[in-house]
This record gives structure tokens, C-alpha cells and sequence, in this order.
């Protein structure tokens, strides 16, 4: 058998005939291939066709018409026992295939029918199967698929006769069961109905309009098809049918005639049969003026109209679909940057990264970066907050005498006197203490240093240049020269704070207006002795010598010192004099318990003395001595020093919170900022470096070429599309004015055919199909 053809050759006319889809077919290849080109995942999916019609009203032969091809039973007697579901496939020849066309059966897979006339012979088999040899119906489908390169991908549907009295085998309730069959398949949305009528029956009963009424109410997908108009009484005509005079009818009528059962038993060929139909509307005046709803061909192609407008429906999905596949590939391919072609180039792209870089740097330390965080602190943000929050705070919360016992101080006061007794306030182990706490300072300060140099390294990571991804050997340069300069900060800072804490240390300047000074001290401290209160500290806490000045207190109130009359301890080998005064040191140093000086002699010269008493022997001294028990003067003493390391520790310590973090600013971070591109010039802006430094990687100049190729391809895709759309939409206007197929004009603005559900468009509504599943049909 021959080729299924879409544009069989007429002998008798040489004009080409239209099938379903013919006019299509080149317009839906275009698409596929750009889809495909553009790795697109829709397709482009046509709403089916149903013919509905009474019993051998000539459904199937219009059906067959449309096709173009013999391959349907038909007959005078019931012929469509199951729904026949026909799912077109286009298919384009492939170099090596020896055939280009052929049918499967869902219930026979693998087995492909070259032969038109064993398809048809298997459908019989099929139904018989099924239904029964006896006119039986069964609602079982059978599928069958037609690959071929001249049809559509879509599906058409042959669907049993709608009959009245049961026969054969035929169950008593035939009609309803026939007729929800038929409406399962017309009911869906996307169903385009023709509703098949023979001219020799009335209109007004006809069973397929009826049922197409009540599924498409609205008239928006049902074709009235007049068959049979060649054997009608003579004196009767379908004009009026056809000009929907009798039943109107949105989209209109179109009367056709199909081969008679003579012409079946005469094996005549579709090509003859359109080449008669052709001859039978010209002979009949009474059609002569109707040729717009004469005809298979017109048929079909009224039928092609309604699927260009269904493909234009899908456009605009389409065109989105590549456009966003194009923006996601543009901003990708933008990361890759153009490839470099000159030296000179190398030089720009060189110093834009640079300076993009600094400017980045800058921007996130500055507080201006684009891409500043909402969640969380960034950038100079977290300076700020090490510096003030955790380098300030953490100063304010040091206690200088936190680390110092009231022993420690008794200790270093006794010390610092040395072998005489301190006549006033001990200065000597005040600026001892004050000098160790103000040591002290050395380490959170260069911690804090420590904390804001990571801070500047984390920044710098962060320096995200788009262009800097593609050059990897630049980044890790950059990246090296980055940690370099900023550890070069790092010292002058560090000496400038080691310097600072050094001044501090070395020069304890008593004369600062803000220092309490000595005599104020003792003042304070006596006051606070004699206050019920005692002595507490700024928290409000009753310090250790605050404890110690009450006992004294509480002893002098009771005339009694706490180590009064008590024997020294074992160790302490010291005897100090106490009194209500024995605070003020005492004149003369230490007396002996007669009053008296005591004598001095050279060691190991006897005494002169008549009798020799006894000799009286001292005990060996420990070789660690320890002072000894706490006097009244001693407690002052210790209650002063504290007041006057605090008073000092707090001038040093502002000086110190102001200038910590300006030494790190000033030598660290707005240094960097400074210096940074001048020293990226420096190091990196050389014409010998070039090469090395904007090396990309292999994988790199590989995806943007392949990137490139795809955004080629989707934008000569996007243009064809767009020309693809003016074809349809030029190919829609030439078949005919839209008053003369009773169709609607479609809108320009493709977008519009989504929003309007059903918008007035000129005099005729107009609803586009609701849009089809967007898979390929399979048997
Ligand atoms: N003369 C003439 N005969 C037609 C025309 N259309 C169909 N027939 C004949 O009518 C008979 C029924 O045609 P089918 O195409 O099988 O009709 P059908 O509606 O598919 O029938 P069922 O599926 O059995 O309901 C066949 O013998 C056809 O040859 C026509 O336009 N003119």
C-alpha cells in the first residue's frame, strides 16, 4: 500500500487536498525542533477530535476523510462497536528506516501494521473480541497508534452510533449505555465535537447535536458535519442546515459527502471520492455559493484553524518558557565573564578586579556593602561591636584589686618600707601595684588587636568579585598579599599598644587632676573607717579590707586591737607597736618594750657588763618571713592604697579604652583601607604577571563556551518562534475572513488568549480551549 499522504494528489484536479493537521505539520516541526534545540520540556499537544453521530450517520468515513487514509470499518450496519481511539504521531524518516509509516495496537505492542487494510481487519477482530459477533457494544477502547511523518500529534476519537432498538446481542438499555459513552469522551474540555448528522434526516432530531448541545452548551468546540447530502430527496437541499438556519451553530456547519457503500464494495479510493465530492458541489447550484461550508477539505480545514488557534493559545507558554531558560543562561554566563583577548585587556580586567576588590573591601568595612545581612552583624559592624563591646566593656569591668589580697598589699607596703617604718602613705607600693594592674592591660589589647585582624580576614574572604571566581591563581595571590599587608598592620599597631601600656607603666603621673592623690586617700579612708558602713566597694560588696577595718573598728571600739595581748604567731617573728595612731609611722622606728633604743653593737662583741647574765639567744629567722598581724595603721594603710590604685587604675584605663582602638583603627583597618590598592599595584599590577595570574580553569572556559552556545540557541530559538507565530497567525488569516468559517479572530497579543476566559471579541464571544496536558499522546 501506499504512503499515508497528507496532501494526496487529486488526479482529477492536481490540486492538492487538505487533511486534519495537514497545513500544521510544518509549523509543528518547526516547534519541535526548536523545543528540542533549546531543551525546552513542553510540548506542544492538540486537543482531540470526536465524531459523534447516530448509527451509520457516516462518522467514521469523515473521520477516514480527514485522515486521508482507508483504514476504518465501515458499513450500512452497525461497524463502531467500541470507541476508537486513534493517537496520531509524528514522526520524521530516519536515515536506515525502510518504512515511514505504520500502526500499533495498545493490545498488540511490538507489532507494527504496514498494512492499512489489516489495521482495519484488526479493528473488526478487536471489537469482536470485546463485543461479540452478535452487534454487541463495549465502552473498552481500542487504541491505536498511526506513526507517520504527514500527521499531527493528536488524537482522534470514532465513537459507536447512537441507536435506539436494541439488536443482536445488544443489551435492553443500548441507548443510555451508548450515549454516556459518549459523553465521557466529549464531556472533556479539549474535545473538539463533530457532530455528524445525515442530510436526510431532520435536524431537529438529530441525536448528535443534541448530545453535543448538552456537552458544549455554549457551541465553543462543536462542527456540525452534514453527511450524505448526495443521496437526499430529490427536491431537497441542506442549505438551510448548512447556513445554520434550521439548529445555529457557533462554528458553523460543513456538509460533505463520503463514499458510498458502492463505493466501499468498489474498493474507490479517498482521492476519487474527494475528486466526486469536489464535482458534486460544483454541479449543485444550490452550493455553488457555499463553498466555505462545502467540503471535506473545508472541513478540514476548519478544523486546522481551530488547532493553530490552540497552538497560538500555547505560545506564550512556550516564548516564557525559553525566555526565562535565556535569562538563567545570560546571568550565568555573565559569571563567566568574556574571554580575554589581549594584553591590554588582561591589564583592564586586571585592575578592575582590583579595584572592585578594594572597593568591596572597603564598602563591607564601611558599612556599605550591597549584600549587608539583616540576620546578623557584618563588616565593620563587628569592629565596632569587638571594640567597644567586648574590648571597652570587658576594661570597665576589671577590678584593679580583683587579683590583689589585703595581704598582697600589707606585703608590698611592709616591703617597699624597707628596714625603717613608712612615715606617710607608702608610695612606693602604691606605684607597684598600680604598675602591675596597668601591665595588665597588655593582653586584652592585643587580643582585641588579634580579634579585629580576623575580622579584616574574614572581610577580605568575603570580597566576593563576580569576575574574581574565573581567576583562581589571582584569588589565591590576592588572597596572600591580603594576609601580608594586614599582618604588616598588625605590628605598628602592636608596638603602638605595647608603647602605650609602656608610658603607662613607666611614668605614674600622681599629679593628674583626676587622681585622688595621698592626702585625700587617707581622709577618705579614715572616713570610711569610721563609717558604720565600712569600707565596700562600688558593687555595693563589703571588701576584704572593709572586713578587716571593721575588726580594727570594732577593737578600737572595745579599747582592744585584735592581735592586742596576743602572742606573735610562730612565724611572725615582727613585733609592731599599736595605738590609736600607730597608723602614723612612728618617728623613730621600732623601741624596745623598756622604751629605750635599743643598743647596737658589732656582732660577736661580748657586752660589757659586770655579772654576765645568761645569754639570751634569738631564734634563727625563717628563711620566708611573713608580716605581722594586722595593726590599725596597717588596715589604713591598706584601705588607702586601694582607694589610690583605683583612683589611678581608672584614669589609666580611659586612656587606655580610647586609645586601644584608635591605635588598632588608626594602624590597622584604616590603614588597610588606605594602602590596600595602592599595594595590590604594587605586588600584583604587573605586565609579567599577567598571564599567570588571570589563568582560568579548564572547567571553567569549557561551561561558558558551552553556555554561549546554548544562549546562541535559544535566542535564534525565541526568533523562530516569533516568526513561527506570524506564520500561524498569516496562515490563520489566508485560509479564509473569519465571518466566513464562523470563527472568531483571535487577538494579536498572544498573553491576552490566557486572561480572557471568555472575552467579547468584535460581535462573536470567543473561549480558547482550556489548555491541553502538555504530554505526547501514546498508544
Ligand atoms: N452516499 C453516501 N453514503 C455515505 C456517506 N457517508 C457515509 N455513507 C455510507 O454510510 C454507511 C455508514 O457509514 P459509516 O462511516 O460506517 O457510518 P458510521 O456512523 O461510522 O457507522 P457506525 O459506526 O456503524 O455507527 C456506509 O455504507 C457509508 O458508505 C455519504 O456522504 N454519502
Amino acid at each position: 500500500m501506499g504512503e499515508l499522504d497528507a496532501r494526496h494528489v487529486d488526479s482529477s484536479s492536481s490540486r492538492p487536498s487538505v487533511t486534519i493537521g495537514s497545513s500544521l505539520i510544518p509549523v509543528i516541526n518547526k516547534l519541535q525542533d526548536i523545543l528540542a534545540q533549546a531543551g525546552s520540556e513542553l510540548d506542544v499537544s492538540l486537543p482531540q477530535v470526536a465524531v459523534v453521530g447516530s448509527q451509520s450517520s457516516g462518522k467514521s468515513s469523515v473521520l477516514e476523510a480527514l485522515v486521508g487514509r482507508d483504514f476504518l470499518p465501515r458499513g450500512c450496519d452497525i461497524c463502531t462497536r467500541r470507541p476508537l481511539v486513534l493517537m496520531l504521531e509524528n514522526r520524521l524518516p530516519k536515515p536506515g528506516d525502510d518504512r515511514t509509516e505504520w500502526g500499533e495496537f495498545r493490545h498488540l505492542p511490538e507489532k507494527r501494521f504496514y498494512d492499512f487494510s489489516e489495521i482495519r481487519a484488526e479493528i473488526q477482530a478487536e471489537t469482536e473480541r470485546e463485543a461479540g459477533l452478535n452487534k454487541g457494544v463495549s465502552d473498552k477502547q481500542i487504541r491505536l497508534k498511526i506513526t507517520s511523518p504527514n500527521v499531527l500529534n493528536m488524537t482522534l476519537v470514532d465513537l459507536p452510533g447512537i441507536t435506539k432498538v436494541p439488536v443482536g446481542d445488544q443489551p435492553n438499555d443500548i441507548e443510555a449505555r451508548i450515549r454516556k459513552m459518549v459523553m465521557t469522551h466529549i464531556s472533556q474540555q479539549n474535545c473538539i465535537i463533530l457532530a455528524v448528522t445525515p442530510a436526510n434526516s431532520d435536524l431537529a432530531t438529530s441525536d448528535a447535536l443534541q448530545m453535543a448541545r448538552e456537552a458544549d452548551p455554549d457551541g465553543f468546540r462543536t462542527i456540525g458535519v452534514i453527511t450524505k447530502l448526495d443521496i437526499m430527496d430529490r427536491g431537497t437541499d441542506a442549505r438551510s442546515f448548512l447556513l445554520g438556519k434550521v439548529i445555529p451553530l457557533k462554528l458553523g456547519y460543513v456538509g460533505v459527502v463520503n463514499r458510498s457503500q458502492e463505493d466501499i464494495n468498489k474498493n474507490r479510493g479517498i482521492a476519487t471520492a474527494l475528486a466526486y465530492e469536489e464535482k458534486f458541489f460544483n454541479d449543485h447550484s444550490v452550493y455553488r455559493g457555499l463553498s466555505d461550508h462545502c467540503g471535506i477539505p473545508q472541513l478540514a480545514r476548519k478544523l486546522n484553524e481551530i488547532l493553530e488557534q490552540h497552538i497560538r493559545m500555547v505560545f506564550p507558554a512556550l516564548k516564557a518558557d525559553l525566555n526565562s531558560k535565556m535569562g538563567t543562561v545570560l546571568k550565568e554566563l555573565q559569571t563567566y565573564g568574556k574571554p580575554i583577548e589581549s594584553k591590554m585587556e588582561q591589564g583592564v580586567i586586571l585592575l578592575n578586579i582590583l579595584t572592585q576588590y578594594c572597593e568591596a573591601f572597603a564598602a563591607m568595612v564601611d558599612g556599605k556593602s550591597q549584600e549587608m545581612s539583616t540576620k546578623e552583624l557584618s563588616g565593620g559592624a563587628r569592629i565596632h561591636y569587638i571594640l567597644q563591646s567586648i574590648f571597652v566593656k570587658c576594661l570597665e569591668e576589671v577590678d584593679p584589686c580583683d587579683d590583689l589580697t589585703d595581704d598582697d598589699i600589707r606585703m608590698a607596703i611592709q616591703n617597699a618600707s624597707g628596714a625603717r617604718n613608712a612615715l606617710f602613705v607608702p608610695e612606693v607600693p602604691f606605684e607597684f601595684l598600680v604598675r602591675r594592674q596597668i601591665a595588665r592591660l597588655l593582653d586584652p589589647s592585643l587580643q582585641c588587636l588579634r580579634f579585629v585582624y580576623d575580622e579584616l580576614m574574614k572581610i577580605s574572604h568575603a570580597c566576593e568579585v563576580t569576575e574574581l571566581q574565573r581567576f583562581p591563581v589571582l584569588r589565591k595571590h590576592l588572597d596572600e598579599v591580603m594576609v601580608k599587608f594586614l599582618r604588616d598592620g598588625v605590628e605598628p599597631a602592636e608596638r603602638m599598644i605595647g608603647n602605650l601600656i609602656e608610658m603607662e607603666v613607666d611614668y605614674i603621673n600622681t599629679s593628674h587632676p583626676n587622681f585622688l592623690g595621698g592626702n585625700k586617700a587617707a581622709e577618705l579612708a579614715m572616713q570610711l573607717l569610721k563609717s558604720p558602713q565600712g569600707v565596700t566597694d562600688a558593687e555595693g560588696q563589703t571588701s576584704q579590707t572593709s572586713q578587716t577595718a571593721r575588726t580594727i573598728r570594732s577593737g578600737l571600739l572595745n579599747g582592744l586591737l585584735p592581735n592586742q595581748g596576743s602572742r606573735p604567731q610562730p612565724n611572725n617573728e615582727n613585733h609592731v607597736s599599736s595605738g590609736t595612731k600607730a597608723w602614723i609611722p612612728s618617728l623613730f622606728g621600732s623601741r624596745t618594750s623598756a622604751g629605750e633604743p635599743m643598743a647596737c653593737r658589732p656582732f660577736g662583741e661580748p657586752s660589757h657588763s659586770e655579772s654576765m647574765p645568761s645569754i639570751i639567744h634569738l631564734r634563727e629567722p625563717p628563711s620566708s618571713l611573713r608580716p605581722v598581724q594586722m595593726t590599725e595603721n596597717k588596715a589604713v594603710e591598706i584601705v588607702v592604697t586601694k582607694l589610690l590604685l583605683r583612683s589611678y587604675y581608672d584614669i589609666v584605663r580611659k586612656n587606655i579604652q580610647d586609645l586601644v582602638p584608635k591605635a588598632i583603627m588608626h594602624f590597622l583597618v584604616n590603614l588597610t583601607k588606605r594602602n590596600l590598592h595602592r599595594t595590590f599595584i604594587q605586588k600584583l599590577y604587573r605586565e609579567n604577571l599577567f598571564e599567570e595570574l588571570l589563568q582560568e580553569h579548564d572547567a571553567h572556559v569549557s561551561q561558558r563556551k558551552r553556555n554561549q552556545e546554548l544562549f546562541k540557541v535559544l535566542e535564534q530559538s525565541v526568533q523562530a518562534l516569533e516568526k513561527v507565530d506570524f506564520d500561524v497567525s498569516s496562515q490563520t488569516s489566508s485560509l479564509g475572513t473569519d465571518a466566513s468559517i464562523g470563527l472568531p479572530r483571535i487577538p494579536r497579543t498572544s498573553a491576552h488568549l490566557h486572561t480572557t476566559a471568555g472575552g467579547e471579541i468584535g460581535q462573536v464571544s470567543y473561549r480558547p480551549f482550556p489548555m491541553p496536558s502538555m504530554t505526547k499522546s501514546t498508544a
